[in-house]
């Protein structure tokens, strides 16, 4: 019988030494979902990734993959066998062709799909894997995935490297899959395949989960953007009013509202006191939400790089 979450992760926290990989993670998917795993560079995916293949034992929390615990080595084992998995750097095995790959990789946990892939995905299957393109690396590594017909793929980063059509074809290919019933769950950088794809998305940022959601709630909750040129220079915080989530200016100097409420009497009361040369009210859409995710941490980067004040620069002697 199918577990009812195809992947449960919980407190999950894994560090390296003393460099944080992921830390508190607690998110759960459920069996039949498309289920996509975002956050900026190096907040933690793959890390979590390589946790729920067993291939990274966690520093503390759980997580189970087809119901078994990760690293209880017997029984982590056994639910592999119906678990594919794309790496995030798959550039190994450069020796041998692709279709010996496949033949190894077959021998481990079968390959009955494996024609059906590899007319849906041509590879230059004789040639060797070290001499191919990154994309056709990428649909090796798609084949070499599915072709055990495995309940849950877990992929890295699945669609890097392929060109739009071959993008195109994996996402069909994947909702099919999800149509016979496997459960996908992907981290991707690549928004448009969230939207096109996911039912839910776990957000992370510096290891911990930030956001977790249907697609379609996330947009909802975000509201409108309102854009604005006024005559006059008003403060940002002038123009705030019920519903306002965040004011700011732009760089084209356009005042950039976002809004969740519908107060549109107080917007009105407040631009009432302005003149307003260009006004632009729009959705928003999954960029502007995820842009709102990760802006923090691009904040907190450019803070990072910013050179302290002068007085840390002297020594001691200089100070005194
Ligand atoms: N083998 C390792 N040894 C030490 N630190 C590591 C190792 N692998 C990852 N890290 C660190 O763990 C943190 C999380 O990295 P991870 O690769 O999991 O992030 P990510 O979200 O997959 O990033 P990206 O989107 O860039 O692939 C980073 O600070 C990274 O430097």
């Amino acid at each position: 019988m199918a577990v009812e979450n195809a992947i449960a992760v919980e407190n999950l926290t894994k560090y390296y030494g003393d460099v944080r990989g992921v830390e508190d993670l607690t998110f759960a998917v459920k069996t039949g979902e498309i289920f996509g795993f975002l956050g900026p560079n190096g907040a933690g995916k793959s890390t979590a990734i390589r946790v729920l293949l067993g291939l990274l034992k966690p520093t503390r929390g759980t997580a189970r993959i087809l119901g078994s615990d990760v690293t209880d080595r017997h029984a982590a084992i056994a639910a592999r066998t119906n678990v594919g998995y794309i790496p995030g750097d798959v550039g190994l095995y450069g020796d041998a062709t692709g279709e010996r790959l496949l033949d190894y990789f077959g021998s481990l946990s079968g390959d009955e799909r494996r024609e059906e892939l590899l007319d849906r995905f041509p590879i230059p299957r004789n040639r060797k894997v070290k001499a191919y393109s990154r994309g056709n690396k990428q649909k090796l590594a798609l084949i070499q995935a599915f072709m055990h017909d495995p309940n849950l793929v877990v992929m890295d980063e699945p669609t890097a490297g392929l060109d739009p059509l071959a993008q195109n074809a994996v996402y069909e290919f994947l909702e099919a899959e999800q149509r016979r019933g496997v459960t996908v769950f992907f981290s991707t950088h690549i928004l448009s395949e969230v939207r096109k794809l996911c039912d839910r998305v776990c957000i992370i940022r510096d290891g911990r989960r930030v956001a977790l959601e249907q697609i379609d709630t996330l947009v909802e909750k975000s509201g409108k953007i309102i854009r604005l040129d006024l005559a006059e220079s008003p403060a940002p915080d002038d123009l705030i009013f019920e519903g306002v989530a965040s004011a700011s200016r732009d760089s084209d100097d356009y005042y950039r509202l976002v809004v969740t409420g519908n107060d549109f009497e107080g917007m009105v009361d407040v631009l009432d006191q302005y003149t307003i040369r260009d006004m632009e009210i729009r959705e928003t859409s999954l960029e502007d939400v995820f842009i709102e995710f990760y802006a923090e941490d691009v904040d907190r980067e450019m803070q990072r790089i910013e050179p302290p004040p002068e007085e840390d620069w002297k020594t001691e002697g200089e100070r005194a």
